[in-house]
């Protein structure tokens, strides 16, 4: 459904005289295939808006070539137009006209009729829970319902390829699970391939079928969430030690389980490892610690999450580098 290599796009930004040249997206190569839904993770300002507006034709490549649906992006992007959904980050719903209207007249864009329009419309409408807002004026809605709307608007043409930036970013918590449910039945109801971009981590965990995460413009892993989390070594095992005089003896019990090969770290009372296969190992370290006198006020058994994946395969959490990544401001709208 989706296949590219070399991907790549550089940007020129300009302060004074100075040329200054953003490798947004460094050498991409995707292979995504029909009825996949794939989250496409990475912290901001690592490529992802500047991937996916390559690839659904809103952004010419500088370097390399893709294909989506069958179509070439560059000398076919009609046909990829025609071929998916859309939903771009901001959404673009704040109007005065009617939100029905406006998503029929979305529709009929892409050549349907106004009864098909008007009965699909309204199927979404109920689907995305947008029911009784069909003669709301699209800029009365609340963000959780503008985002709906936005979503109704890149399905209204029944598009087997759907790609959807960052669809839950400013939701709150109920708006966003919500959301989830109905992304989740894109696939499974309609057979839809979803292609999403996301920085929230539990997101990508629980609707990608896939995970692929892109760091400074390249792809730094690709994987079902299971296979890259048992890629990382252990769980985390944290132990905080009821008496400071117990403290370095708890480490080195902690250190010599498994292989004996964990790394621990201190912290004042807070003695912490990675432990292969933790619910295995962690029993015997209680009996061990409790026959040598070692107290415990709290124990904590950690699986590796997707932040460990991305900290294992570029040394830095993904919320470390979130924070850390300077987003200058773009000089002129992309092409
Ligand atoms: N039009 C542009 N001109 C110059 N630089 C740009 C332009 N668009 C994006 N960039 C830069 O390219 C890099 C990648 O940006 P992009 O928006 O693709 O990241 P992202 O992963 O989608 O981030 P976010 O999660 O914040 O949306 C950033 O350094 C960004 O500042």
């Amino acid at each position: 459904m989706i296949h590219a290599r070399g991907l790549a796009q550089t940007f020129e930004t300009k302060q004074g005289r100075t040329t200054t040249q953003v490798r947004a997206v460094d050498g991409v190569d995707l292979d995504i295939e029909e009825g996949e839904v794939v989250g496409f993770l990475g912290p901001n300002g690592a490529g992802k808006t500047t991937t996916l507006r390559m690839l659904t034709t809103l952004l010419r490549p500088t370097e390399g070539t893709a294909t989506v649906a069958g179509y070439d992006v560059v000398t076919q992007s009609a046909d990829v137009r025609r071929s998916i959904g859309y939903v771009s980050q901001t959404g673009g719903i704040s109007s005065y006209a009617r939100a029905g209207e406006e998503v029929m007249d979305h529709g009929m864009l892409y050549g349907r009729t106004k009864a098909q329009v008007e009965k699909r419309g309204k199927e979404l409408f109920e689907e995305l829970q947008l029911d009784g807002l069909w003669d709301r004026q699209s800029k009365t809605m609340s963000g959780g319902q503008k985002r709906r709307l936005d979503i109704a608007m890149g399905l209204i043409h029944d598009p087997t390829l759907v790609f959807l930036d960052e669809p839950t970013t400013g939701l709150d918590p109920q708006a966003r699970a919500n959301l989830w449910t109905h992304i989740s039945d894109l696939r499974e109801r309609r057979g839809a391939t979803v292609f999403l971009t996301t920085h929230y981590l539990d997101e990508a965990d629980s609707l990608s079928d896939r995970i692929i995460i892109i760091d400074k413009g390249q792809i730094v892993a690709s994987d079902t969430s299971d296979n890259l989390k048992s890629a990382v070594s252990g769980d985390l095992v944290d132990l905080e030690v009821a008496g400071a005089e117990h403290v370095a003896e708890a480490a080195k019990r902690l250190g010599s389980l498994g292989d004996g090969s964990s790394e621990v770290e201190v912290n004042g009372n807070r003695v912490s490892g990675r432990v292969r296969r933790a619910g295995r190992a962690v029993p015997g370290l209680l009996r061990d610690l409790d026959a040598n006198g070692i107290a415990l006020d709290a124990i904590e058994v950690h699986r590796p999450t997707l932040d460990d994946v991305f900290l294992t395969l570029t040394g830095r959490s993904l919320r470390d580098a979130e924070a850390s990544t300077e987003t200058p401001t773009p000089e002129g709208a992309p092409q």
